[in-house]
């Protein structure tokens, strides 16, 4: 039966090696959206030892099966090297079981709107000693990028009071993040190929990834078990603050097994949120100084809706439309995931095609917000195209789709438009100058991994006026006079 239903089309394939030869290192989206508009956007087949992908490159089909047949396009690929470094129950590496449902569940309640408003006064406050930090030590940007990023969601998570101060937790998470995006990296280790070779002993010569493994596991186990313990400890002696862990250790009055869920979906706030907040970050950093034009159109915006007196907050995005555009132009024109996994768990067809039950696919949303007829000239960076009428929403795809959707984008959205609007209020983004006095600017460039970074630039980050820097000032002193605690949230 099978063999008379119609495969996607494709580029020709070698026996054993199919297309890995013409498959460059760098940069794969942009050879698959080349690729699919000879072969096919809707589903393109591409051969890899072992392994056939179908690859979407078209919005509608992504939304046709993510979204419309989510209960069997759900599930992801098994990542035998991440599963082996222990990942194996991080939510995004889960196939679509049981478990995962318990975990989304419980990410909608901690990641609900209201949960998230409630987290508003403190992401603020982070925003304010975040320019601080900014101001005394201005070439680490991306390092304050991620500090930041990686308080927040400790304090998120785990809530309990020193938990931002625990130097040596902050940088176990960190390393956890680090191992993570080195182990999740299709097409990096072959044990991902052959699960099998998974069996050899470490000391078999040649078993790198073995060592990896073992490296990994001991790090991993800390990050996910150490700040979760002490929320536990904090309840027991009533002095929990109103966390993620926190509410639901409470709320839920969970069996071992649910516990374990809410234990793993803390991890994985703080997975989710801190190297992705960073690059956004450094992305939003890189057009600033690239695009002057821009930075100064947003300044006039906030100066003109909230004055000199004092600093924008999340709450302010509906009435800064302009710098609200920055920031979907920012999550389109260099997403930082470009595509996305997925694995189908039953035998379907769609538009006269045969997608086998474990078919591997991947949707290329980079290729979708990169589309010359949705966004014209998409490799230009113009956040006026979304102030016009029915122009699709960039938000809706980079945050990806259906039961496996981005579960933190409230808290990114929110977090990255926080950032982006206190910056432009108080300082000029500009180039670095060369020993000849002439600026530096950037080149678009990404750096090659799971999440995607700008190649490091300098940008020089001028105060815009005596009076912005007292409002730094002022900021971080309110910051520092108010309790470092989150509120509890109720539904
Ligand atoms: C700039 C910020 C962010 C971007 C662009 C982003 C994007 C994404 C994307 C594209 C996915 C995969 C969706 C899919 O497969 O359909 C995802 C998954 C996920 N994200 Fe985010 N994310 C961001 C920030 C965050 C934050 C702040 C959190 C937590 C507070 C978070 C937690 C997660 C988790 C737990 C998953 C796995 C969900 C699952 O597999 O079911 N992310 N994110």
């Amino acid at each position: 039966r099978r063999r008379n239903m119609h495969v996607p089309p494709g580029p020709k394939a070698l026996p054993l090696l199919g297309n890995v030869l013409d498959i460059p290192k760098k940069d794969v989206h942009v050879t698959f959206r080349d690729w699919a508009n000879i072969y096919g956007k809707d589903l393109m087949k591409v051969e890899m030892p072992g392994e056939t992908l179908y690859v979407i490159s078209n919005k509608k089909v992504m939304v046709d099966l993510f979204e419309a047949r989510s209960a069997i396009y759900s599930s992801k690929p098994t990542m035998t090297m991440a599963d082996s470094s222990g990942f194996k129950n991080s939510i995004p590496l889960l196939p679509y079981n049981a478990r995962l449902k318990t975990s989304r569940r419980l990410l909608k309640q901690g990641l609900s709107p209201a949960a998230v408003r409630s987290y508003f006064p403190y992401i603020n406050n982070r925003t304010a000693l975040f320019l601080e930090a900014l101001l005394k030590d201005p070439d680490d940007f991306v390092r304050h990028f991620t500090r930041t990023a990686a308080h927040t969601a400790l304090k998120i998570a785990y809530g309990y009071e020193g938990v931002t101060e625990d130097h040596h937790l902050l940088h176990t998470a960190i390393e956890t993040m680090e191992i993570f995006a080195t182990v999740v990296n299709p097409g990096r280790w072959l044990v991902d190929t052959l699960p099998i070779l998974d069996r050899i002993p470490v000391s078999f010569p040649f078993a790198n990834f073995k060592r990896v493994q073992e490296e990994s596991r001991p790090v991993v186990f800390e990050t996910v078990s150490k700040p979760f313990e002490e929320v536990k400890k904090h309840l027991a002696e009533g002095t929990a603050d109103g966390s993620f862990s926190s509410y639901l250790l409470q709320s839920e009055k969970p069996d071992p097994e649910t516990e374990d869920c809410i234990r793993w979906a803390a991890t994985s706030i703080f997975l989710g949120q801190s190297d992705t907040t960073t690059a956004t970050l450094s992305w939003f950093t890189h057009a600033m100084v690239k695009f002057p034009e821009v930075q100064k159109k947003a300044q006039e915006e906030i100066g003109r809706v909230i004055g000199n007196d004092r600093l924008p907050e999340i709450q302010d995005r509906d009435s800064l439309p302009y710098v609200n555009a920055i920031m979907k132009e920012i999550f389109r024109w260099q997403p930082i995931i470009s595509m996305l996994p997925r694995s189908v768990v039953q035998d379907d067809k769609y538009n006269g095609y045969f997608v086998p039950a474990g078919t591997y696919l991947l949707a290329n949303i980079w290729a979708v917000l990169h589309d010359p007829e949705v966004y014209p000239e998409p490799e230009k960076f113009m956040p006026e195209r979304h102030l016009k009428e029915g122009v699709p929403n960039p938000l809706d795809v980079t945050f990806g789709f259906g039961r496996r959707v981005c579960p933190g984008m409230q808290v990114a959205q929110s977090q990255t438009f926080g950032t982006m609007a206190a910056m432009l209020a108080t300082l000029n983004l500009k180039p670095q100058k060369d020993e000849h006095g002439r600026d530096i600017i950037p080149e678009t460039r990404t750096v090659d991994g799971l999440i995607r970074f700008p190649v490091p630039f300098k940008c020089a980050f001028v105060p815009r006026s005596e009076a912005a820097l007292k409002l730094i000032e002022r900021g971080a002193e309110h910051a520092r006079s108010v309790p470092d605690r989150l509120e509890r949230w109720s539904d």
